[in-house]
């Protein structure tokens, strides 16, 4: 069964007419994890963005995105905004630019959760505090006491992660949520987004440019260049078999984790480096 049908998707620039992705489509099965590979610019973001309607105004699309059968992009933007968070979570690549730099993170954590769920403070305390607690976050009142800039990149990965696992979405997309880290928090971040799939149960878009880290967390893949998809298909099928010239260049430069990385994957983490 599909949770994701995305049929001719098409973004261009509203000023110039310029096209960004061009007649994509492709499907999320559910309980399955695709990631969305390609370089700088190739239009991942956007297509994530698009599912949501989240893309600057300066941007349009059309097509179908349906979820769970229903058009997103035919919905009133109310119901729409309705659906984001609780049914699909965004977990972005930069947490800083998630959370309103002017308030405690908590602020946002309580909105969120009150928004969508209508718990009162004690019982968002209490599940997002478990939350935090599941992707070893120490001290979780502290850290919804905290401004975003008093919190590394990789904690406020972490507490986005946490906020999805409160939400319980049926589908998260999570897009570049390493880029940004240095390797020790990256390596933790992708074991938490696996913990999160496997705690949910849930599906998910997970974009990269790490190849690596999409062979260890994805199930199936989508190639794109330019905008468009130039290859699909499982994950080993398309890194063993690469058919396009594209995904053959990108594996032989983006295949390797950085040896930081691979240490890490074999010895784990030891609490002291937490
Ligand atoms: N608001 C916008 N207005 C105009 N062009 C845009 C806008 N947002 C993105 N683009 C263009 O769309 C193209 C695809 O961008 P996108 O951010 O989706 O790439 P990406 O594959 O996610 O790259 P990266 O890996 O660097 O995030 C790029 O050429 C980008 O310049």
């Amino acid at each position: 069964m599909n949770i994701l049908e995305v049929e001719h998707l098409k973004v261009w620039e509203a000023g110039s007419g310029k096209s960004i992705v061009h007649e994509s489509s492709f499907d999320v099965r559910a309980g399955r994890c695709l990631a969305i590979v390609g370089e700088s610019g190739s239009g991942k973001s956007v297509t994530c963005r698009s599912i949501v309607r989240l893309n600057k105004s300066s941007l349009r699309q059309s097509g179908a995105i349906r979820f769970k059968g229903e058009d997103l992009n035919a919905l009133p933007f109310k119901a729409l905004r309705n659906k984001r968070g609780r049914q699909i979570c965004m977990i972005l690549q930069n947490g800083m630019s998630a959370f309103d730099p002017s308030c405690a993170v908590g602020v946002h954590l309580r909105e969120t959760l009150k928004r969508h769920y209508g718990w009162g403070r004690g019982e968002i305390e209490a599940r997002m505090i478990s939350a935090m607690e599941s992707v070893r976050l120490k001290n979780p009142l502290d850290v919804m006491n905290s401004y975003p800039y008093q919190l590394s990149g990789g904690m406020l990965q972490r507490v986005m992660i946490a906020l999805a696992l409160a939400l319980e979405p049926d589908l998260v997309i999570a897009d570049e949520p390493t880029t940004a880290l240095d390797t020790l928090s990256q390596f933790e971040v992708v074991e938490q987004l696996i913990g999160l799939r496997e705690r949910l149960g849930g599906s998910m878009i997970f974009v990269s440019h790490d190849l690596g880290v999409v062979r260890r967390i994805a199930d199936d893949v989508l190639v794109m260049k330019n905008g468009e998809i130039v290859e699909r298909g499982g994950v080993s099928s398309v890194f063993e078999q690469a058919r396009h010239p594209y995904t053959q260049y990108l594996i032989s430069t983006r295949s390797e984790l950085g040896a930081g990385f691979k240490t890490l994957m074999k010895g784990g983490v030891s609490d002291a480096q937490r």
